[in-house]
């Protein structure tokens, strides 16, 4: 079988992404190559049934992808594509998921006729249930738009967006957010912990709590704060809590403070 996708770095989010290609048919895992250089990452791929390789000597030196795709740390992009600088300038469509680095980093590295989109995606992509946004240069493709749209779309939702400026707030938003998300999460159950459940209950509760929640809000059709009044009964236990939280928008101030820290490091990443 021809190798149509290169995968470069398959760590938490490479393999969450590769997963969810395979499973849900989108590429035969035998139309892929990966390049890792950590063995137990390299052999988990292996078990997927794609090919694999420690690094880019290690491909077949007459291969010819359609897609490459870059899921290495922001902090060693420019040295890992020096190593595919070969399928550049039109010779593939590159798919860069690092934080950070923006599109004409790799027009410059690669050639400015490279076909590039700048993907941030999430974890939940593991599990079929990511947000993927995209942004793409004018190089690209139909027919690689289409293809890479096919593959992001087995991950969970995919977004557009017209000002690559903005990548940088996406990735303090949903790039991070399920790093916050689990650690509300862990904040619920020491919460609950404290006011005398079981560890194990406290776990749960928080846990279930949350995916409830979250799937009703996916879901109802109705705007958060309608469903958080239907939760708030008048002088009641929820608006005790919400005092707390709300008073002085206290949480909607800390997490503004979190995502610029986030969206500030996304620019650093990229300088
Ligand atoms: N984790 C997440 O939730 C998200 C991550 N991202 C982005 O995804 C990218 C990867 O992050 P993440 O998966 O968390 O990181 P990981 O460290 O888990 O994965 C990166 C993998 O790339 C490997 N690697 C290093 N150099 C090379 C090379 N030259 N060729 C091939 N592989 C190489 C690393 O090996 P080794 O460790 O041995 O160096 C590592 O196994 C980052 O750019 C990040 O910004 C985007 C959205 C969400
Ligand atoms: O923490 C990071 O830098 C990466 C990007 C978004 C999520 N993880």
């Amino acid at each position: 079988m021809t190798a149509r996708l290169v995968l470069v770095g398959c760590g938490h989010m490479g393999h969450a992404m590769l997963t969810g290609w395979i499973n849900a048919g989108r590429i035969a895992a035998n139309e892929i190559v990966v390049v890792e250089p950590n063995d137990d990452l390299r052999d988990r791929a292996a078990t997927l049934g794609c090919a694999v390789a420690s690094d880019a000597d290690g491909l077949p030196a007459d291969i010819s992808p359609e897609i490459v795709v870059i899921a290495v740390k922001p902090q060693v992009i420019r040295e890992v594509l020096a190593d595919y600088a070969r399928f550049g300038d039109g010779a593939a469509t590159f798919v860069s998921i690092a934080a950070g680095s923006s599109v004409a980093t790799f027009e410059g590295l690669l050639g400015e006729d490279t076909p590039v989109i700048r993907c941030m995606p999430n974890i939940p992509a593991a599990i079929g249930k990511g947000m993927m946004v995209v942004f793409a240069n004018d190089r690209v493709s139909e027919k690689a738009r289409d293809f890479v749209a096919g593959l992001l779309s087995a991950s969970g939702e995919v977004a557009s967006i017209g000002d690559e400026k903005l990548m940088d707030a996406v990735t303090a938003v949903s790039g991070s957010g399920p790093g916050y998300v689990f650690h509300f999460i862990e904040a619920l159950t020491a919460a609950a912990r404290t006011a005398g459940l079981p560890a194990e209950t406290a776990a749960r509760l928080a846990v279930q709590t949350v995916y409830g929640a979250a799937v009703m809000a996916a879901e109802s059709g109705e705007e958060p704060g309608a469903l958080r009044q239907q939760v708030t009964s008048y002088k009641g236990t929820t608006a005790a809590a919400l005092d707390v939280l709300m008073g002085e928008e206290r949480l909607t101030r800390l997490l503004t403070e979190a995502v610029e820290a986030a969206r500030k490091r996304s620019i650093e990443l990229g300088s």
